[in-house]
């Protein structure tokens, strides 16, 4: 996500070389064409094999139709260049309209909303772990109500859910329902997504927050591992992106210390609800996940 246009192969070239594994991509990312090149390029090359690497893809808002979901998910393996994603995920519960724009609008510059229910989506995903192109499904941006939905009906239960956390927005609640009901749980934005238009005039970035700071310098790392660490400690899988190599490679030390319980405690307490990723293009549509 945002990675600059040109740059997408060779940064993922870059993240396989330091060791990542897990690539989180997305249809609306724009961007899977260029990241299989660099994909293929790596398993040609014999750096990794396809069996090393975890691959997410998420299915969009336009394309919640069930009749829809099998040819998506299909286009997106072919733009990857592989054969079956590790986990495809429903990126949102709200629907919009089927269109190849990503925000279909009305005359009015309104998002046009679909009355697909997200329960039927789900059915049309456990249809691509039949057929072999999914290992496993899962949901972003769901809240417990619409997890607890899915679950009344799945065959196949979520294995995953990807939600924006961090300290800011710890999501304690949700996580415990998660552990209850085996869902793994992945943090997206963890390090406070430093270059979005939210981080507000008046609060700290998550990464300069004086808390932050002073556990990097009394372990001697950077900012960034305190809050991977925090989610690695939590028992969360944890994915954050870098157009930097020498921060990709940072970031994957973040495991070479440890936080005690007291410091665990203050970082937790840094939470106010405070949400980067607010998808105000579906304010209003009735499966909107949260309040705002
Ligand atoms: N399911 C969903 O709805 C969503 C999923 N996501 C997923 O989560 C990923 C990460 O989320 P994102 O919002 O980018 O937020 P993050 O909180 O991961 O922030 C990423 C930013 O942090 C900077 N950064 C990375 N490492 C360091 C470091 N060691 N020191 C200082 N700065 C660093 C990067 O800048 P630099 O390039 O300078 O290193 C980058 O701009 C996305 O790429 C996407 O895959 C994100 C949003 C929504
Ligand atoms: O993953 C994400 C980042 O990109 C999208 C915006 O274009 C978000 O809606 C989404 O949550």
């Amino acid at each position: 996500f945002q990675m600059p246009t040109n740059e997408v192969t060779r940064l993922v070239k870059d993240a396989i070389d330091v060791g990542y594994r897990h690539i989180d991509c997305a249809d609306v990312y724009g961007n899977q064409k260029d990241v299989g090149l660099a994909i293929e390029e790596k398993i040609k090359a014999g750096a990794v094999e396809r069996k090393d690497l975890f691959i997410t893809g998420k299915l969009w808002n336009t394309k919640h139709d069930p009749q829809l979901v099998c040819a998506t998910c299909q286009n997106a393996l072919n733009e990857l260049k592989i054969t079956y994603f590790d986990n495809y995920l429903i990126h949102w519960p709200t629907g919009f309209v089927d269109s190849e724009e990503k925000y279909p609008l009305d005359a009015n510059g309104q998002t046009l909303f679909s009355n697909i229910d997200y329960v039927d989506t789900w059915r049309a995903l456990e249809a691509l772990v039949d057929a072999g192109l999914c290992r496993s499904i899962g949901l972003s941006n769901f809240n417990v109500e619409q997890i607890k939905r899915v679950f009344e009906v799945a065959r196949i239960k979520p294995a995953n859910l990807q939600i924006e956390c961090h300290p800011y927005l710890n999501q304690s609640e949700l996580i415990d329902f998660c552990r209850k009901c085996n869902i793994v749980v992945t943090a997206y934005s963890p390090l406070g997504s430093p270059h979005s238009p939210y981080n507000k005039p008046g609060t700290y970035k998550l990464l300069e927050h004086p808390l932050i700071v002073d556990l990097a310098l009394s372990y001697k790392r950077a900012p960034a591992l305190i809050l991977l660490l925090y989610q690695i400690q939590r028992g969360n899988a944890v994915i954050t992106m870098s157009t930097k190599r020498e921060h990709m490679a940072d970031n994957l030390n973040a495991c070479s210390f440890e936080l005690n319980e007291t410091e665990m405690k203050r970082i937790d307490e840094l939470n106010f609800n405070g949400r980067y990723n607010l998808m105000e293009n579906a304010k209003g549509h009735p499966h909107h996940p949260f309040e705002y």
